[in-house]
């Protein structure tokens, strides 16, 4: 057995494990992983056709193996794009393949050139991985860790290095080489950087679906369902690391408790999903006046905390006098209308944060006792 046709079947074993594993992250509805699956497979096809292209009519040695091949690369692409939420146009992608496989045919069938054909194999394959690298490159800002990221676009960009190095390698040496299937030692090389690449660059895919979805499980276990607020449970635990750095450092850490008014009235006359939308646009407005260090969470039904990190009783005083003029929504046209209420506290010594809630609902309580719609501070 030749060591070419081994590594070619090594390749589409790869291929086929990858694909076994990608089927079993089908249920995350994670965009790109059926696309991944068909490039996988694709690709085990094609290797397949390869290793046995001496068997086989030269027909299918060449145009079906290298189209087959081609098109599992392209799904690869596209299941990368797809991931991103990046458009996918099939007609162009199909296109790109069976033109692919026309140049295939016409260094075969037209002129017959082993090192035409190389050369066009290491093109396309090669301008694939580049569209890989960019299409991670530009999705940059939706990176959550770095690592699965960085891997998949270093072996991408290595793999169409290499490829654009062998297209050059042939371009110049044309005479002296011999067939990819030749057990040269360069051949050897770029043979298994060709069916390696499938296998490797789906590892890739496999480590940034399993990092979309820890972000996915840690989003829903510490954001508010309805608002994307932090949730009762995160906000107690950030709550409770904020206060012992407070106490450790000394700095300030201030407190707002805040409640939509007549909150029952709202849903009575506009129905519940107005007083959802309510709730919803009030994390979005309190969001357009917060810093990003403060944390904005949604302890109960129509009840809000902010917790304020380095902040001074009277600069809380004016962050709360900020936001509820920002939340303040006057009466409009079918619109429900809305105020809110605020409490303010600023933690003192070694208390616990028991303690500070207690001020600031007093607090609150006093707000809502002498009119509503205002801010009243913990007494000093
Ligand atoms: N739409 C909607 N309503 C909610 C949600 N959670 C709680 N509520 C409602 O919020 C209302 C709170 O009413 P109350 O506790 O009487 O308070 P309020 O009407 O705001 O009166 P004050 O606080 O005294 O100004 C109740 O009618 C709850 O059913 C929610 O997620 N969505």
């Amino acid at each position: 057995m030749s060591s070419t046709f081994v590594i070619l079947l090594v390749g589409a074993l790869l291929c086929v494990l990858m694909l076994l594993v990608l089927v079993s992250l089908l249920r995350s509805s994670i965009a790109g992983i059926r696309e991944w699956c068909a490039a996988n497979a694709l690709a085990a096809g094609g290797l397949v056709l390869y290793a046995y292209g001496r068997e086989l009519s030269p027909f299918v040695a060449y145009e079906i193996a290298n189209g087959v091949y081609a098109a599992g690369a392209v799904a690869l692409y596209a299941g990368f794009r797809r991931f991103f939420g990046l458009r996918v146009s099939l007609p162009v992608l199909a296109g790109s393949v069976v033109a692919f496989a026309g140049v295939i045919a016409f260094f075969h069938y037209r002129v017959d050139s082993h090192a035409a054909r190389t050369i066009a194999v290491a093109l396309f394959q090669g301008a694939v991985c580049a569209g890989i690298v960019m299409t991670i490159q530009r999705s940059r800002k939706n990176w959550r860790s770095r690592y699965p990221y960085y891997f998949t676009q270093g072996m991408a960009l290595a793999v169409a290095l290499g490829h654009f190095g062998r297209s050059a390698v042939y371009f110049v040496h044309a005479g002296d080489l011999t067939s990819l299937l030749q057990p040269a030692p360069l051949n050897l090389f770029f043979l298994s950087l060709g069916s390696f690449v499938m296998p490797a660059l789906t590892f890739g895919a496999v480590m940034m679906v399993h990092d979309s979805m820890m972000e996915k499980a840690e989003h829903a276990a510490n954001r508010d369902f309805l608002t994307g607020a932090w949730s009762r449970r995160a906000f107690f635990e950030i709550a409770e690391r904020e206060m012992s750095r407070s106490q450790r450092t000394g700095r300030d850490l201030s407190l707002l408790l805040i409640d939509v008014d007549n909150f029952k009235q709202i849903n009575d006359t506009y129905g519940h999903a107005a007083g959802d939308q309510v709730l919803i646009e009030v994390v979005l407005r309190a969001e357009t006046v917060s810093r990003s260090i403060d944390y904005f969470s949604r302890i109960g039904g129509e009840e809000f905390a902010v917790l304020l990190p380095e902040t001074s009783r009277a600069a809380a005083l004016v962050v709360a006098e900020r936001l509820r003029a920002v939340l303040e929504r006057k009466p409009g046209l079918g619109v429900a209308a809305y105020t809110v209420s605020i409490g303010v506290a600023t933690l003192h010594g070694t208390e616990s944060y028991h303690d500070v809630m207690k001020r600031a609902d007093a607090a609150l309580y006093a707000a809502k006792a002498t009119g509503r719609n205002r801010v009243v501070c913990e007494p000093d």
